[in-house]
């Protein structure tokens, strides 16, 4: 039987080779003398899923904000794919965005297109990553199949329930094959079904294209089934990290409180 320390060296080491997507380092930012993020640290892994969970007001969206180049942080630095996007320019920025798909709370689809023409939209914002492309059918239809909704293509977002405009905006997302996925709230105001078949999609997403995702939720059926690593936003910093499992069984009461 192997023992403990040859498996946390073995956990270890296939860590150690595994890519680093995303890296931020002692990430700072006060607003006055409200400071936010105290030095927040965090490596994502290729073809990983990261959970962030946080109370609220504990600078989920800020640390995002940052990491998507929309705020700038007091000092600390984030790095995407090897590069640190604090110092890259505007078209470089850009263009690694690309590789970092987003599914935000209330990703809006754009009501007056049909689902395929949404799903069109960002093929030609981005036209750069894929060259020339005559028909995007093909690419829309591998899209909405890999989310399980290849028959809406000509509906309208109305036409679609909650659930399935929010299965539709990952198929948005996924089109242009990005790298990294952030997750900001997928399964919020969704009712508990509905929640479970986007929770399923995650992990069938991760599995199909190799994505690495960082997942920021308060739902524990969420992190539970697609985290494989989790970190704990409090005060600020990294307050723990671990699997779900470690977490859970806990004794430190601010821990216990994400788990009630
Ligand atoms: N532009 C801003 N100017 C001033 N203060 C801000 C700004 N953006 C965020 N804050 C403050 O930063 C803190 C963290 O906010 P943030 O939106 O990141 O919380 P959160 O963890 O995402 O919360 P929730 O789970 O409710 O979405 C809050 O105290 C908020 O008031």
């Amino acid at each position: 039987m192997m023992n403990l320390n040859q498996n946390i060296l073995e956990k270890t080491e296939k860590v150690a080779s595994k890519k680093l997507m995303l890296e931020i380092k002692d990430l700072k930012k006060s607003f006055g003398n409200n400071y936010v993020l105290n030095g927040f640290n965090l490596e994502l892994y290729e073809g990983e899923n990261l959970v962030i969970m946080g109370k609220s007001g504990s600078g989920k969206s800020v640390m995002i904000k940052c990491l998507v180049g929309l705020m700038e942080p007091d000092s600390g630095s984030i790095k995407v794919m090897g590069k640190d996007i604090t110092i890259l320019n505007r078209m470089d920025l850009d263009e690694l965005r690309t590789e970092i798909g987003f599914l935000f709370q209330g990703s809006a689809l754009y009501d007056s297109m049909t689902v395929k023409e949404n799903l069109e939209f960002p093929l030609r914002r981005h036209k750069h990553k894929f060259g020339h492309i005559t028909d995007t059918t093909q690419l829309v239809i591998e899209a909405l199949q890999s989310v399980g909704l290849a028959d809406t293509i000509d509906l309208m977002p109305a036409e679609l329930s909650g659930g399935m405009q929010r299965r539709v905006a990952l198929a948005r997302t996924l089109i242009l094959k990005p790298r990294i996925i952030l997750y900001d709230e997928p399964t919020s105001g969704l009712d508990p079904i509905t929640a479970k078949e986007i929770i399923e999609l995650m992990r069938h997403i991760q599995g199909q294209y190799k994505t690495s995702s960082l997942i920021i939720t308060h739902d524990v059926d969420c992190a539970r089934v697609v985290s494989e690593r989790m970190i704990l936003l409090i005060d600020g910093v990294n307050y723990a990290e671990g699997t779900f499992a470690e977490l859970k069984a806990s004794k430190d009461e601010k821990i216990k409180a994400f788990f009630k």
